[in-house]
Formats: structure tokens, sequence, C-alpha cells
């Protein structure tokens, strides 16, 4: 049995397929024939979905002919353009041409011949994914690492075999969105995941699926404390949460979670200096938190990847139907490998995550810093959008991104930038320290900060 498994992932020599030539062939056929299919098939189809190099470069010719308004029955024209690109000769000379593409033409589907071309691209695919999984495991990869890797690799495969099942008419659009406004009026609930944050809830119906926001700030303004009250909000109406840790420590996090709930310094929690009258309180609340749906991720002496973290969110959604991720942070997740630039790490975590949160179709919720410059002068300034733009992605990947300024004496402006689908807003709340628990500001603190927010209205973000 092992030689078996062995000689399928080695992937032997193949013979070409028949029908992978016979469906190259039928596509291009019928888009001679057809060619007011071409746009559609364009689509759906690219050069690299080909598996015979000469009939890729015929579709991408037949495509650019097309765009360019030629016309492409003319036999004669068709053949000129053959000729000069030197396609002629690679496709076996005008004859084999004739009796391959013109006169064998059937008039057929060119979507459906589209369809098996695509279908046969992503097979090929799969060959190339298990003959790379089988050398790197030969190799010395890290076993985590690499089936982090393995997983992040078939869930893009997922997604392009499944592209088809995916198209919909408008129509359809229109009532699976009609079918989701008429749930939300039914249950009462609300279009995404609550926050208990009354500005994100009221103003933009929560976090909502398929989203990746960006919580971004200086150090020490509360990142951490909002993205685990946010967590410890979604999971106390019974949804899963995943908050992956790279910075704070699960006895940290406990000691802000049972603070909340104790009014009990949580750095004297962290110390373990607390009276014996304390202690019972505190196993009052420990108690509470079992049925509480919010799992911690540490790295706990492993790599804290990109792959690791992706891997991880997509076995927690498979075993634990989490309805969000929150990610701590950005700037700290391992670059993939020793060369690769922080520019580079931040561009492709910021994809892989927005990927993610479309493949699981829950919000991630992804902590980062800002940039120095906002730290210039006396007074650090709010920050703006271009603070994230020398991290690359950040901005153009986000579909939300909240910002928090510190404004002194407990209070911080929330200011959210960006909001697909959204306006861009701020409000002003109150954080307590020893709690690490933010709460919409009492109306006098807006009066003490009237003027910052009068700014707002001309702050280019
Ligand atoms: N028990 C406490 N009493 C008073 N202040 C506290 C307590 N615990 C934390 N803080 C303060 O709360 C603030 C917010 O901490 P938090 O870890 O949420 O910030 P952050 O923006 O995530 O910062 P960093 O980037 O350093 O992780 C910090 O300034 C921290 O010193």
């Amino acid at each position: 049995m092992p030689n078996r498994n062995r000689s399928m992932l080695a992937g032997r020599p193949r013979v070409r397929d028949i029908t992978t030539l016979a469906a190259e062939n039928g596509l291009l056929s019928s888009m001679l024939l057809a060619p007011e299919m071409i746009a559609a098939v364009e689509a759906t189809l690219t050069e690299g979905d080909f598996e015979d190099p000469a009939r890729a470069k015929m579709f991408s010719l037949l495509v650019e002919m097309n765009r360019s308004g030629e016309h492409i029955r003319d036999q004669r024209l068709l053949l000129e353009r053959l000729r000069a690109s030197g396609l002629l000769d690679e496709l076996g000379g005008p004859r084999q041409f004739l009796a391959e593409f013109i006169d064998h033409t059937e008039p057929a589907n060119a979507a459906s011949y589209a369809a098996q071309v695509r279908r046969n691209s992503v097979r090929r695919r799969m060959r190339t994914l298990a003959n790379e999984f089988q050398s790197k495991a030969v190799a010395d990869a890290d076993p985590a690492d690499l089936a982090g890797w393995l997983q992040a690799e078939l869930g893009l495969l997922q997604s392009i075999a499944s592209t088809d099942q995916h198209a919909s008419t408008v129509a359809e659009a229109c009532e699976s969105l009609l079918q989701e406004i008429r749930h939300t009026a039914e249950t009462g609930g609300s279009p995404g995941v609550l926050t208990g944050i009354d500005h994100i809830d009221g103003y933009y119906g929560g976090l909502l699926p398929s989203r990746l926001y960006v919580i971004a700030a200086r150090p020490g303004v509360g990142k951490s404390s909002l993205a685990q009250q946010v967590g410890e909000a979604i999971a106390a109406n019974n949804q899963g949460v995943l908050f992956i840790s790279l910075e704070m420590s699960r006895q940290e996090i406990a000691a802000r979670y049972l603070a909340k709930r104790c009014g009990i310094n949580g750095k004297q929690l962290a110390a373990h200096a607390v009276s014996a009258a304390d202690l019972q309180v505190i196993e009052k609340a420990a108690q509470d938190a079992r049925s509480l749906p919010f799992l911690i991720s540490e790295p706990n002496g492993r790599r804290a990847t990109l792959a690791a973290i992706c891997a991880e969110a997509r076995v927690r959604k498979t075993t634990d139907g989490i309805a969000a991720i929150v990610v701590d942070y950005l700037q700290i997740i391992e670059p993939t490998h020793p060369r690769q630039t922080e520019y580079e790490k931040v561009t492709e975590a910021t994809r892989a995550f927005k990927q993610l949160s479309r493949e699981l179709g829950i919000p991630v919720v992804l902590l980062s810093q800002l940039n120095r410059q906002t730290e210039a002068g006396t007074k650090p300034r709010a920050p703006r959008l271009g603070d994230l733009r020398s991290s690359g992605s950040i901005e153009q990947d986000a579909d939300g991104v909240l910002f928090l300024h510190e404004l002194g004496r407990g209070s911080v402006r929330l200011m959210v930038p960006k909001m697909r689908g959204g306006e861009r807003s701020e409000a002003l709340l109150r954080f307590h320290g020893p709690s690490c628990t933010f709460s919409d500001a009492p109306i006098e603190d807006h009066d003490n900060f009237r003027a910052e927010f009068a700014d707002y209205a001309t702050d280019s973000f």
C-alpha cells in the first residue's frame, strides 16, 4: 500500500489526455464559429487554463482580435494573424489548422467546452500541488507550516474549482439579499455580529460577514482591550470567536476578562494579588465563563506564521463554527521565509486575511500598529489612512478601518475613516484602564473635546 500511495503522489509521467485536447479544440472551434460568445468565455478562463501552449496562444489571439473588433469569421484575416504570430506553424500548418478547427467544427456550446477546459485546468493544478506537497514533505519542512501551507493552497483551489457554482444572475442575487433582509427583520437581529460597541452596531450593523476590519492605534491606546471586549460581546451572544493572541498570554486575557466582571484591577489579578473574598467572586466569574465560546490561540512555542494562523482559523470554522476571528496583531506575525521584507509580509497577510474572510464567510478583525509619524511633535496627532500606507496594502485590502486616538483624561476617539458601503464616522469613548474596558463617553466629555471633533470635518483622512 505505501508504494501505491507514493506513486499516486509522485505523479508518474502521463500520456496526454485526449479529452483535454478535444476540449481545448472544441472551445477554440466554437469561439471561431460564434465570436459573440468570446466575451463570456473570456470572463471564466485565462490563457493559463490551457494545457497545450499553442492552443493557449490561439485563445489569447482570438480574445485580442475580438476586443479590437476584428472579424474573426474572416478566414483570410484569421490565417494572416495566425501566420504573423508564428502560431500557424505551431499548430501544424494551414491544412492541419483547417482540419482541426474549421472542418470538424460542431455548432457546440462554447460555455460547456469552457467549463470542461476549466475543470481540466483545476485537476492539473491539483496534480502539481500533490507533487509539490510530496517534495516539501520529503524535504525538511516544519510539519505545522507544511500543513498550513497545504490547507491554504487547497482553500485557493476550492475557491477556483467552485467558481462556476458561484455564478448567479442579478435576479438570484436580489432574491438572496431579500432573504437575508427578511431573516434579519424576523429575528430582530442585525446583518452582522454585534460588538457591544454602540457606535459600530448602531451605525454599521456590527461586523459584517466576509469582511476584513483593521483596528489601528499607537501602542498602549487600547487596541487589544477593544478587540478582546468585542470578542467577548460576540461570544456572549453565543457566537464563537477565535482570538489569535500573538502578544498577550492567555493568563493576561483571563485577567482582563475577570477584572471586568469582578471589579478587581487586572494588573492585581495578573500578579495573583487578591484577597480570599475576591477569590470567591473570581471563582464564580470563572465558572460563568465555561459556556462562553471564546477560543484563545497563542503561539505556545510554535512559529506564528500566516499559514499557521489561517490553517487554525479554517479548522476552527469547521470544528467550532466560529462567527468571527480576531488577530492581535499584524506586525508581530512571523515572516513566511527568512528573506521576506516587512512590506512583503504585511502585503501577503492583508491579502490572505481578506481572502480568508471571504472563504469562511465571517468577519476577520486584524489589529495593526501605526507608522511613527503620528507621534511626531509634542501632542500625537489624530491618525490618518496615510499612516497605514507604508505598511503596504492595509488600506486597500481592509473593508473597514477603525482608529483609536487617545485624547487624554480617559477619553478615546474612535474614528472610522473607511467603511465599505457605509459613511466615515466617529464617536467618543471612555477607557477604564484597570478593567481594560471601553464605554460610551458621557455627554460632558463631548463638551471637553468639542474642539477636536470640530476639526474632524476638515481633517483629511
Ligand atoms: N490594570 C490596569 N490598570 C491601568 N491601566 C491598564 C491596566 N491594564 C492595562 N492598562 C493600560 O491599558 C492600555 C491599553 O492596553 P492594550 O494592551 O489594550 O493596548 P494596545 O493598544 O493593544 O497596546 P499595545 O500595542 O502595546 O499592545 C495600556 O496603556 C495599558 O497600560
